[in-house]
């Protein structure tokens, strides 16, 4: 077990610990403060030892001896500092601009964690998001920084930097009182940031603004700045110049943050509210609920009680986060910390929640609290049949950990069972799905996904449909309304010509444009969701050489002239294929998917009709024909080319395809509505 242990030089340690009547020696060679040093014994409060530091230069020996230092070691590392002490930060940034690389800096430089210690970025923990570079899950640490001979503890808050989590993001925000706005200082402002600061504007946040990346040829760190001021109109005199991956101005901003961002209120007499801004769930303590005490106290053991999901529990243990999670017994207004309270799931937690005390109820709960709206469907279905139980075991144990998933059964005639599930959005659906292929090893078939639409029908009701194929008949419904986003484009003003041509083949409806700087623009648009989920963020980027950035939010729903286009190979309805469509697109869309699906269905050993309807008429239509009987199949003896083909026939197998009747179609082809060429939308 790590303690950190004060002094300033690489010490041989010689540890003299009693527990009750036993005696233990250990060793240990460090460098002490502010680096821990590893004991294998464990040490706590009431241990006794003693401690001889041998200074490796000098061989000079000094002895400490102290049956009270164990308590010493322990408030060390947990520091306790007056609320006038602590400060909540976060940090904003775009994609890529270097969040991790920084948080990590400020983590090392404070003594958080070693180098060593350090697995390639410690803030973003799940291997996903190491692999994809992205930080898709809040994590937060606490760090030990003296400033003028005074401790101060700095309570990092880290953020996801996906759109698909801007609610999570506005909840940690509002668990902090100061924020590092860090731009790339070889880049600017991107959209990403800009939503990111307005959110962080709202809930009052001191902003700091830092030119990351200084240390590339590329930096323009006065130009970014201009571009801070100009578009954002903060003022940035005081913005630091930094390198977190070369560790420049790391201490300035850790001197900035105890400077410039304001202490918590004190309000530890008032009734307990703490804000949660992030859980998970763990196999063996339940749910681990992580959140920012706003008034009140919070200990060990407390009855506690969550105001929206409307559960009580105690509170098991309760800790700081360090970034390991070191237990205490309380903690009070201004404090960020951890507790587990044998929760079943994280929906009985949610971020955004107000944790109280059961006896002591608060009056009103924190402001903020949004439930989860899924808005992205999509059905997912076992290749093999019989892993449908492993596929819902997967699902529920996913949902434990992720409040934001639903799911319920499906059942189609061309897919068997499976699940229609729903998401945050695109990102959100594409980690649900690599997680279930990869953690629980489990072989899917996905279907394009589609949008929440609101059906006015004949009778007066309106229903919502996630799924195309169980859209009501056109006799039955009178109107149908999609989801429409808001979305702001900035982009260099090369490609604004053909990011406008985008958003318009895109059914959106031009609203807004300016320039920013005298090179950059901010487009915005209304836009059907729908439009969205599809390539729309690749096409964005590859129109613009990947310098445009977008951001979008939902604003509601909207009337529009969708029909529901039906596709049928050999014969027979692929329900997972139907598609809703607007009026004006469904023949070309037709064409088109027709078109693709023939070149991505394998051929058969007969001829297979590939058709586009609506309703009963047949609005395109292609065929896939009959591939020759393989005569070679009879061959005999051991020439290679033969084994090779056999092999090729043996990876193809493996393939993720679906029997349709007859016809086996893989993949990629319920995916084909997404990747339909842009000309024909
Ligand atoms: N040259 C240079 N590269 C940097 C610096 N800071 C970060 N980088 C690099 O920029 C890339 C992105 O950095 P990250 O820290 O992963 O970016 P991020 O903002 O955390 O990205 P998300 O986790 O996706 O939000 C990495 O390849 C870093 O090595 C810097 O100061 N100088």
């Amino acid at each position: 077990m790590a303690k950190e242990l004060c002094s300033g030089v690489t010490a041989l340690l010689s540890i003299n610990t009693w527990q009750g009547q036993q005696h233990h020696h250990h060793w240990a060679r460090s460098q002490l403060s502010p680096l821990p040093i590893s004991a294998t014994h464990r040490l706590t409060k009431h241990s006794r030892f003693r401690v001889v530091c041998q200074s490796v230069e000098t061989q000079a020996k000094t002895e400490i001896y102290d049956p009270e230092f164990g308590a010493k070691v322990g408030q060390d590392r947990l520091l306790k500092v007056p609320v006038s002490n602590i400060r909540n930060f976060c940090i904003i940034a775009h994609i890529d601009h270097g969040k991790s690389t920084l948080a990590d800096k400020l983590l090392q430089m404070t003594g958080t964690v070693q180098k060593r210690e350090m697995k390639e970025q410690f803030l973003d923990n799940m291997d996903l998001e190491r692999e994809r570079g992205i930080t898709i899950k809040l994590q937060a640490s606490r760090m030990r920084y003296m400033f003028e001979n005074e401790p101060y503890c700095l309570n990092l808050i880290d953020t996801p930097g996906h759109v698909d989590f801007s609610y999570e993001v506005s909840r940690s925000l509002a668990a902090c009182e100061g924020a590092l706005l860090v731009v790339d200082a070889s880049q600017g402002v991107e959209a990403q940031t800009l939503a990111n600061v307005y959110l962080a504007l709202e809930n009052n946040l001191e902003i700091i603004p830092v030119l990351n990346k200084i240390d590339l040829p590329g930096a323009e760190p006065d130009r970014v700045i201009r571009e801070i001021e100009e578009v954002i109109g903060l003022d940035c005199s005081k913005a630091i110049p930094c390198s977190a991956k070369e560790g420049i101005g790391i201490t300035e901003i850790l001197n900035a943050i105890v400077e410039r961002i304001p202490p918590p209120r004190d309000a530890a007499t008032s009734p307990l509210r703490a804000l949660i801004f992030d859980s998970y769930y763990d196999p063996y303590r339940g749910v681990i609920v992580y959140f920012r005490v706003i008034d009140g106290r919070l200990k060990k053991g407390d009855r506690i009680y969550f105001m929206a999901s409307n559960k009580d529990y105690f509170a098991d243990e309760v800790g700081v986060l360090s970034p390991n999670q070191l237990q205490v017994d309380e903690l009070y207004a201004g404090e960020v910390g951890y507790l587990s309270a044998s929760i079943r799931s994280v929906a009985d937690a949610r971020v955004g929640d107000t944790i109280t005390h059961y006896d002591r109820k608060a009056e009103s709960s924190l402001p903020g609290y949004e439930e989860a709206t899924p808005m992205v469907f999509c059905g997912l279905f076992p290749v093999d049949a019989d892993q449908f139980p492993e596929l819902r075991d997967a699902l529920e144990k996913l949902q434990l950990n992720d409040a934001a998933l639903k799911f319920e059964p499906e059942t189609s005639s061309a897919m068997g069972f499976g699940f229609r599930c729903g998401f945050l959005g695109l990102l959100h659906m594409e980690i649900v799905q690599e997680r279930l292929e990869r953690e629980y090893n489990l072989s899917l078939i996905t279907t394009a996904p589609s949008v929440v639409y609101r059906v006015n029908c004949v009778d007066n009701e309106t229903v919502e449909c996630s799924n195309p194929s169980l859209l009501p008949e056109p006799g039955q419904r009178r109107s149908i309304e999609e989801p429409v986003v808001k979305i702001e484009m900035l982009t260099p003003k090369d490609y604004i010509g053909s990011l406008m041509e985008l958003a318009q083949d895109r059914r959106g409806e031009f609203k807004e444009m300016k320039y920013i700087t005298e090179n950059r623009a901010s487009i915005i648009y209304e836009l059907p969701l729908a439009e969205m989920v599809g390539d729309f963020f690749d096409q964005l980027k590859s129109r613009s050489k990947g310098y445009a950035s977008m951001e979008y939010t939902f604003i509601g729903y909207k009337e529009s002239e969708l029909i529901k286009l039906d596709i049928q190979i050999n014969g027979e309805p692929v329900e997972p294929l139907s598609t809703i469509v607007h009026r004006d697109k469904a023949y070309s869309v037709g064409r088109a998917l027709t078109q693709k699906l023939k070149e991505l269905i394998p051929r058969q050993m007969f001829k297979v009709p590939i058709q586009a309807c609506i309703g009963s008429k047949v609005i395109a239509s292609e065929s896939l024909s009959a591939i020759r009987k393989d005569v070679l199949a009879k061959c005999y003896g051991g020439d290679i080319s033969r084994k090779k083909k056999l092999l090729k026939k043996q990876a193809e197998g493996k393939k993720r395809m679906k029997a349709i009747g007859k016809v086996d179609v893989p993949q990629e082809a319920f995916m084909a509505v997404l990747k339909l060429e842009k000309e024909v939308l």
